[in-house]
């Protein structure tokens, strides 16, 4: 059996934050390989600020370098919210030989309760939850622990930045940095 992690998000945009818990966790666990995985819809909050094809090639930007970290656009081939227990249904279906470690951030491990059908989903998929600042990395729903840096870091803390004119370049993989600077994303408030 091989064993994939999963890093699902909005990537709205892809940072440095999104690679070293995708790395700790592939290095803590000894994955094959890791599957970033954009969401269309995001199930719980606003929609992003730029396109899906946007976030896709940022993505692909971001993980040119590593061998063992791939995207996969099962998400944007559905409309609707992207619900996780839908991609992983899907994902069992088509790769009966492989078994998924769900990684999430604390914030999403606080948020699990509100996951939908989530009694459902946590029996079809095992979570891995990394720290992140200012929230409890705890749960009632079976999870494991991966230690990571806890970077204080967020797609909105760069965007503000961005609308704010204040420096992002070492925030963000370098070809995702300039692909920002070239096409002016998130420029406009
Ligand atoms: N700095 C970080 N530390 C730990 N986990 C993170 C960090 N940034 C993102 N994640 C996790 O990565 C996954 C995808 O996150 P997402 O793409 O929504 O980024 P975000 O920075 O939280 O975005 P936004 O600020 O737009 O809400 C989530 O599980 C989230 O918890
Ligand atoms: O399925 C759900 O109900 C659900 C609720 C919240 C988040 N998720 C997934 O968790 C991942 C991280 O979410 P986000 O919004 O932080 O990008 C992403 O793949 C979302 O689709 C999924």
């Amino acid at each position: 059996m091989k064993r994939i992690g999963i890093l699902g998000g909005t990537f709205d945009p892809p940072h440095i934050g999104h690679l070293v818990i995708a790395d700790d966790v592939y290095h803590a666990l000894n994955l094959d390989e890791i599957w970033f995985i954009p969401s269309q819809v995001p199930p719980h909050k606003q929609a992003a600020r730029v396109s899906a094809a946007e976030r896709l090639s940022m993505i692909e930007a971001a993980i040119q370098d590593t061998s063992y970290f791939k995207v996969n656009p099962i998400e944007l081939e559905r409309s609707g919210k992207s619900y996780t227990i839908d991609t992983i249904d899907v994902l069992k279906a088509m790769h009966p030989d492989i078994t998924f470690y769900f990684i999430i951030g604390a914030d999403m491990v606080e948020y699990l309760p509100h996951w939908h059908q989530i009694d459902q989903l946590v029996k079809s998929v095992q979570f891995v939850g990394v720290k992140r600042p200012e929230y409890q990395l705890q749960s009632t729903y079976p999870l494991i622990f991966v230690e990571s840096v806890g970077i204080d870091l967020s797609s909105t803390i760069i965007r503000e930045r961005i609308r704010d004119d204040k420096p992002i370049r070492y925030l963000l993989p370098t070809p995702v940095y300039q692909r920002i600077k070239e096409r002016q994303l998130y420029e406009k408030t």
